[in-house]
């Protein structure tokens, strides 16, 4: 019979409400034997059903849209075109849509899963190389959002890795990078015909654009409704290519309710991040998602942030900005300062744009 008092070994034990300093892992504190409740430092306000005035979505009423990109990259310039404006008002009215006919292989997907599986797998003293110091270090895991500002954790261990402009990554398991590498090349070529399509700017510089590869680990939780995997946010930079194993998990915010994400088999969420919303002046909406646990299975989601190169001022794109009845609604900010700013704070359920909104 499961203990109704957990072991809890002492490094992860809260004093009073204060998470303890050194917790690496909540995948080791899930496999616990026995464990059936949480730590209090997990109980979070941020999983509460009354944080939002949530209604759940009717997924009949409020179907997600769903972008043909084969059709952004036919000949057909009607096609082109019509595909085009279809994928504009997707991202005005909703920030989010699933796209399918991507063209990276099945096998692909399935792999870079199984490899950030493996990284999670290891050992902690072998993750614990990879723990970095700095929210810039090109290579970090961890737990949490942010565990040295976090007021309560939240029940994920995470990998992020910058794998563009230059490649980097963990050493094991053995065929991470060599997956990881085909995996952000393949989701690139993706995500950036979706910005040119999105963005009228032509002064992007997306060869240089900074690409980060984000896995995410979920593991069971014996009490889901206490506490989130990652409270609502938005991403940072233009568009993030996400997708998962076979459990759900994701909610998207779309007219003040929840909308849970059930996707297509082999297809891309994607949303659009602030760096978009920066340059649009507002038009397009960067969405505000969370990710929940559940007890029954583990899961694994991989989301490619892609931004514009790190040392690129961002502000809003001049056609998007009329200084009489449409003046710029954010301040110029170095996307490697933006970047920084956001991954130092801990999520508070606000977007961190609200910081360079000009009112
Ligand atoms: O796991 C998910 O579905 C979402 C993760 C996420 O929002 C993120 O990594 O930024
Ligand atoms: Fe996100």
């Amino acid at each position: 019979m499961a203990a109704t008092v957990p072991y809890v070994p002492q490094s992860l034990q809260a004093s009073v409400n204060h998470p303890p300093t050194k917790i690496t892992s909540v995948k080791a504190l899930a496999e616990l034997p026995g464990l059936a409740s949480i730590p209090t430092f997990y109980i979070s306000n941020f999983a509460s059903p009354h944080d939002h005035q949530i209604i759940f979505s009717d997924p009949d009423e409020d179907a997600i849209p769903v972008i043909d990109f084969s059709l952004l990259t036919s000949n057909g310039l009607d096609e082109r075109f019509e595909i085009i404006q279809q994928l504009r008002k997707v991202c005005q009215d909703w920030g989010f849509f699933m796209v399918i006919n991507h063209g990276v292989p099945e096998s692909l997907m399935k792999a870079i899963i199984d490899a950030s599986k493996g990284f999670f797998e290891l050992t902690e003293d072998e993750k614990q190389e990879f723990e970095a110091k700095h929210v810039l270090d090109p290579i970090r895991c961890g737990t949490s959002f942010n565990v040295s500002a976090d007021k309560v954790l939240f029940w994920r261990n995470f990998l992020k890795v910058f794998v563009h402009p230059k490649f980097h990554s963990p050493s094991k398991p053995p065929s991470f990078s060599e997956i990881a590498l085909e995996y952000s090349k393949r989701v690139r070529e993706v995500a950036r015909e979706l910005v040119k399509g999105i963005s009228e700017d032509r002064t992007l510089n997306l060869e240089n654009g900074f690409q980060i590869l984000v896995a995410n680990f979920y593991p069971t939780c014996p009490q889901p409704e206490l506490t989130i995997g990652v409270p609502l946010h938005t991403d940072h930079g233009l568009l993030t290519l996400l997708m998962q194993n076979e459990v759900g998990g994701l909610q998207v915010l779309h007219e003040g309710k929840w909308v849970t994400v059930d996707p297509i088999p082999n297809s891309f969420l994607v949303n659009v991040g602030d760096h978009i919303e920066i340059l649009s002046n507002g038009k397009y909406k960067s969405l505000m998602h969370r990710a929940l646990v559940n007890n029954k299975a583990t899961r694994i989601s991989i989301a490619v942030q892609h931004g514009p190169a790190l040392d690129e001022v961002v502000s809003p794109a001049s056609e998007f900005v009329d200084n009489e009845s449409n003046p710029p609604a954010y301040r110029a900010i170095k996307y490697q300062d933006y970047v920084e700013l956001q991954q130092s704070n801990t999520l508070d359920g606000k977007s961190f744009l609200e910081n360079i909104r000009i009112y």
